[in-house]
């Protein structure tokens, strides 16, 4: 079963007079539980690929199908509630909120965006703490981690609303290689312990090869092999 359809998906975006195309005409489909890489260099498309899965951005033309849902047409607040009922997100910054502790970053989206009961939220919260290896770090702030740790907690946080699919933008791209590469194995693990679809972009090749189907993205469109920078396997 597919988690992911594009069917002939292309973005345009207006720069005053000239037409940047972000993707062209791009038709790929990830099976679900998934460990899916979108590879590319700088400007290939591939945020702009996990914009559109994530319904952050729309189509210029085509359709996008994610967890059985067209969302090439879901207007602002139909996807903001598609996105918090079925999506996580990692980004290459970690995005957490300074001001909150580790407990409360990962905590946040079920307060903000599911409007659970405290009841129910804090074993939710301290199953994916323990399952990240940060359960003891719980009443930290960000600033007293590492990026790694850092990254787990936001790996934790993607993971708490039990979504069926977890994108992650450049996931690695602030961490050195070893520490990217226990990232990497984190959400593999995760993959497997919680049944989540991971897709993630890297131009990273130790990276890319942790994936089991990777898509090659060149000036916005599909390849239907890899290019010679890279050292992943195509499916
Ligand atoms: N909001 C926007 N407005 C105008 N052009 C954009 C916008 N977003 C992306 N683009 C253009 O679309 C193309 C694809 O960008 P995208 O960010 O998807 O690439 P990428 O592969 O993620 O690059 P990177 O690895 O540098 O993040 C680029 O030419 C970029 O300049």
């Amino acid at each position: 079963m597919n988690i992911v359809s594009f069917e002939q998906v292309s973005k345009s975006y207006r720069m005053g007079e000239v037409e940047v195309a972000a993707l062209s005409q791009v038709s790929l489909r990830i099976s679900k539980g998934a460990f899916a890489a979108l590879v590319g260099p700088s400007g290939s498309g591939k945020t702009t690929a996990l914009n559109l899965i994530g319904c952050l951005d729309l189509p210029t033309t085509g359709e996008v199908i994610v967890a059985g849902q067209p969302v090439s047409r879901l207007d602002r607040r139909r996807g903001a509630q598609f996105r918090g009922n079925k999506l996580g997100f990692v980004f290459q910054d970690f995005s957490l909120l300074p001001v909150l502790t580790v407990f409360e970053n990962v905590e946040y989206p079920l307060l903000m965006i599911r409007d659970m009961p405290k009841a129910q939220r804090r074993p939710a919260v301290e199953r994916v703490l323990e399952a990240v290896g940060m359960a003891d770090q719980a009443r930290k702030y960000p600033a007293q981690l590492s990026g790694g740790q850092k990254q787990r907690v936001a790996i934790a946080r993607a993971l708490v609303g039990n979504p069926e699919l977890v994108l992650a933008d450049e996931p690695t791209a602030n961490l050195d290689g070893a520490t990217a590469q226990r990232v990497m194995a984190l959400m593999k693990r995760m993959r497997e312990e919680f049944g989540t679809t991971f897709v993630f972009s890297t131009h990273d090749p130790r990276i890319m090869d942790q994936a089991d189907v990777t898509f090659y993205l060149e000036d916005g469109r599909l390849l239907d092999k890899p290019p010679a920078y890279g050292e992943g396997r195509h499916a």
